[in-house]
């Protein structure tokens, strides 16, 4: 990464991730590339770990794959060697990993490009932000496989794009173009070719300035609201905005506007 204080916070202990940073940003690129990012156990054990032990002052995280592809999803090498309860258990771990990034404390943006298919669908899928490049593509060739999504798959895509499109998607081998993934939701954000990266850490230093309890409120409350019945939902979201509400941070923050310190929100121009 070029970036102007960027150091290599770790570069994972097999080289299976790169990991940077920069300022309060962390990146982590899944690092396979002569295999597309296939998700062996070794990187989807890295990435557990990174999670695990992410430093208390990063305020965001970036992920993306080195090369021409995010992730051709599970590596397919290591599948055969599973029993149903090796299979079990496989599938657990890579939910145990993908529930640290869902449930991080800091938000996690995926920059997508090439490839995002099967379980790289899936690792994106817990990610809070996407960003794709004109030439990302997602699949799920499961079915072509004789497999099932092991990934959370089957929990979080349909919540994104809805079940109809995910069985669209696993009966028919149908592959997303970019725009499309865009359009159902999948995507929020699509730029010009070689900008995702870009686009991704520009994001990750924009939500990494938010308060950490709002971010909090976001990442961790918000899913639960959105799936409560609605008193519980309310309940909750003004127990969460009176805990937010009530911390130094946003009494500094309120008092920096109101005497004219800090931006308006105004429009793109
Ligand atoms: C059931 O419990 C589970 C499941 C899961 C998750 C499941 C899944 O992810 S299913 C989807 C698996 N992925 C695929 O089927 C994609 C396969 N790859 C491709 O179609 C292509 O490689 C490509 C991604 C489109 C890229 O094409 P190209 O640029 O032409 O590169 P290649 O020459 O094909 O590949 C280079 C090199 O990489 C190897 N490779 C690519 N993808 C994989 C892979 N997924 N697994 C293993 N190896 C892969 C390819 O074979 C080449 O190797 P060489 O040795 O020939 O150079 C989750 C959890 C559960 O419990």
């Amino acid at each position: 990464m070029t970036q102007g204080n960027a150091e290599t916070a770790n570069a994972g202990a097999s080289g299976l991730l790169r990991i940077e940073r920069a300022d309060r940003v962390l990146t982590v690129g899944l690092n396979r590339p002569a295999k597309r990012n296939a998700l062996n156990d070794g990187i989807i054990l890295e990435i557990g770990e990174c999670f695990a032990n992410l430093p208390e002052d990063i305020g965001a995280v970036v992920i993306h794959g080195i090369g021409d592809h995010f992730s051709s999803g599970l590596d397919l090498s290591e599948l055969t060697e599973h029993d149903a309860t090796g299979g079990l258990l496989h599938s657990q771990m890579w939910h145990r990993v993908f529930d640290r990034i869902q449930y991080s404390r800091v938000p996690v943006i995926a920059a997508l490009r090439g490839a995002v298919i099967g379980g790289g669908l899936e690792l994106a899928c817990a990610a809070h932000i996407r960003v794709a490049e004109p030439s990302t593509y997602f699949a799920l060739p499961e079915g072509q496989r004789g497999i099932f999504v092991g990934g959370g798959g089957s929990v979080r895509l349909p919540r994104l794009i809805g079940v109809a499109r995910m069985m669209d998607m696993m009966l028919t081998g149908r592959v997303y173009s970019a725009t499309e993934g865009a359009s159902y939701g999948f995507a929020q954000y699509l730029t010009e070719a070689g900008h995702g990266l870009g686009k991704a850490l520009e994001l990750a230093t924009k939500v990494a300035s938010n308060a950490p309890l709002t971010n909090f409120a976001v990442l961790q409350a918000l899913p639960m609201i959105a799936e409560a019945n609605p008193q519980t939902g309310l309940l909750m979201e003004s127990l969460m905005a009176t805990v937010a509400q009530s911390d130094k941070e946003a009494k500094r923050r309120i008092r920096e506007f109101l005497e004219h310190k800090t931006a308006k929100v105004k429009p793109k121009s």
